[in-house]
C-alpha cells in the first residue's frame, strides 16, 4: 500500500497517555475522570417495538441486496447471519482479544499507540473531542506484527494468526457487500467509484474493544457517540448488551447480540458517496456492572488518496463536495461530527 492510514495520522497526533484507571478491575468507585455529566440512565428506557428492530438480513437471501439497501436507508445499520465468516476464525480472534486485554496495564503499555501512530494500544481517537474519559481499552491492528512483537516478543503469532485470518475474511466479506451495495446505488461493477475494491489498495483496520465491568454504569460511557470514518464497519459483539444506535424520534435503540450474526454500519464515506442517500448510524457502547464486554471491528474502505464523490445521476445536485480520503480524515480529526456539514455544497 503506497498510502496509509498513519500517513493521514500523522499530522493528527492523539496525546494517549491518559488511560486513568490504568487497572480498571480495581476501581470500587466510578473517579472523577470518568464520571460524565449527563447520566444515560434516562435514555435506556427504550421499549421494543417492531418497527423498531434494527433488520436481520441473511446473505444467502435471493432478496439481500434490496434488503441491504432499505436497510442502508433507513437505517444506516443492519444484522447479517449466513455471512460465511467461519465460528472458528471469530472464536479464535475473541480468545487472543481477552488474552490481549486481560493483561496487566504495563504489559499492554507496552504497544501504546504513539501519539501520530495509527495502531496499537490505547483509547480512541475520538477522545480529545469529550471532557471525559470513556469506560474502554482499544486495539487497532492493521496487519503489521509490530506491536504484538511488543508484547509477547517470542510469542506474538497465534495473536497475529487470528487477527490476520479475520482481516482476510472480513475483507472478502466486505467486497461482497460493497458490490452489492454500488450495485444498489446503480454503478456497475466496471466503473471508477468501484476500482479500489477488491484491489490491496484499500484500507481495512481491525479494532478490539474492551469495556471492563464498571461500578456506576449509568453515570459513565463505553464508547462515546460517534459515526465511524469508514465505508463501511462489521462488527462481532460477544454476548453483553451495550451498543446502541441513534434513530430521530426514538432516540438510543440497542443492537442487542444475536448469536452468528455480525453488525455492519455505515460509515461517513459511504454516506458522502450515497449523495447522503444512506444514513451513516450514529451509535455509542454503555457499559455493565457486573458483564465484561468484547467487540471486534473491522472497518473497510478506500485508500487514503482516493476522491471520494457523491455518485449522482441527471440532474442531481451533489450534497457534498468531493474530497480524498486522507483530506476527510484530517477535517474529522479537528471537527469530528462536525466533518459532514462541512463539506455539503449549500
Ligand atoms: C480505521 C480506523 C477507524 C477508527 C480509526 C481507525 O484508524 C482505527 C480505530 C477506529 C476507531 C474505533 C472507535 C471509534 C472511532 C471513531 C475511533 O475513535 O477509533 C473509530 C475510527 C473512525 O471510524 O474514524
Ligand atoms: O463495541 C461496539 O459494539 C462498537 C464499537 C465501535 O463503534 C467502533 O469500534 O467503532
Ligand atoms: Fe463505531
Amino acid at each position: 500500500m503506497a498510502t496509509t492510514l498513519s500517513e493521514a495520522y500523522r499530522n493528527h497526533p492523539l496525546n494517549l497517555h491518559h488511560i486513568i484507571p490504568l487497572d480498571f478491575s480495581s476501581i470500587r468507585t466510578l473517579p472523577d475522570s470518568h464520571a460524565w455529566s449527563q447520566s444515560n440512565d434516562s435514555d435506556n428506557n427504550f421499549s421494543y417495538n417492531e418497527s423498531l428492530s434494527i433488520p436481520i438480513i441473511d446473505l444467502i437471501d435471493p432478496h439481500a441486496m434490496e434488503q441491504i439497501g432499505f436497510a442502508c436507508e433507513k437505517w444506516g445499520v443492519f444484522q447479517l447471519k449466513n455471512h460465511g465468516i467461519p465460528l472458528s476464525v471469530i472464536e479464535e480472534v475473541e480468545v487472543e482479544s481477552k488474552k490481549l486485554f486481560s493483561l496487566p496495564a504495563e504489559e499492554k503499555l507496552k504497544a501504546l499507540r504513539s501519539p501520530g501512530g495509527a495502531t496499537g494500544y490505547g483509547r480512541a481517537r475520538i477522545s480529545p473531542f469529550f471532557p471525559k474519559f470513556m469506560w474502554h481499552e482499544g486495539f487497532t491492528f492493521m496487519g503489521s506484527s509490530d506491536d504484538a512483537k511488543k508484547i509477547w516478543p517470542k510469542d506474538y503469532e497465534r495473536f497475529c494468526d487470528a487477527m490476520e485470518n479475520y482481516q482476510n475474511q472480513m475483507k472478502v466479506l466486505s467486497e461482497k457487500l460493497t458490490h452489492m451495495i454500488l450495485t444498489f446505488l446503480g454503478i456497475n461493477n466496471s466503473s471508477q467509484e468501484n476500482k479500489w475494491v477488491g484491489s490491496t489498495n484499500h484500507i481495512g483496520a481491525i479494532q478490539l474493544n474492551f469495556y471492563p465491568c464498571c461500578p456506576e454504569p449509568n453515570r459513565a460511557m463505553g464508547l462515546a457517540p460517534h459515526t465511524d470514518t469508514s465505508f463501511l464497519t462489521i462488527l462481532h459483539q460477544t454476548l453483553t448488551n451495550g451498543l446502541q444506535i441513534f434513530k430521530d424520534g426514538s432516540g438510543w435503540v440497542p443492537i442487542n447480540p444475536n448469536p452468528n450474526t455480525l453488525v455492519v454500519n455505515i460509515g461517513d464515506i459511504l454516506h458522502i458517496m450515497s449523495n447522503a442517500r444512506f444514513h451513516c448510524a450514529l451509535h455509542r457502547v454503555v457499559v455493565n456492572k457486573t458483564k465484561q464486554r468484547y467487540s471486534m471491528a473491522y472497518f473497510y474502505g478506500p485508500p487514503i488518496d482516493y476522491v471520494i464523490s457523491p455518485i449522482v445521476i441527471n440532474c442531481v445536485v451533489p450534497r457534498f463536495h468531493a474530497l480524498t480520503v486522507k483530506e476527510y480524515i484530517s477535517i474529522k480529526a479537528k471537527n469530528l461530527g462536525g466533518a459532514l456539514s462541512l463539506i455539503t455544497t449549500t
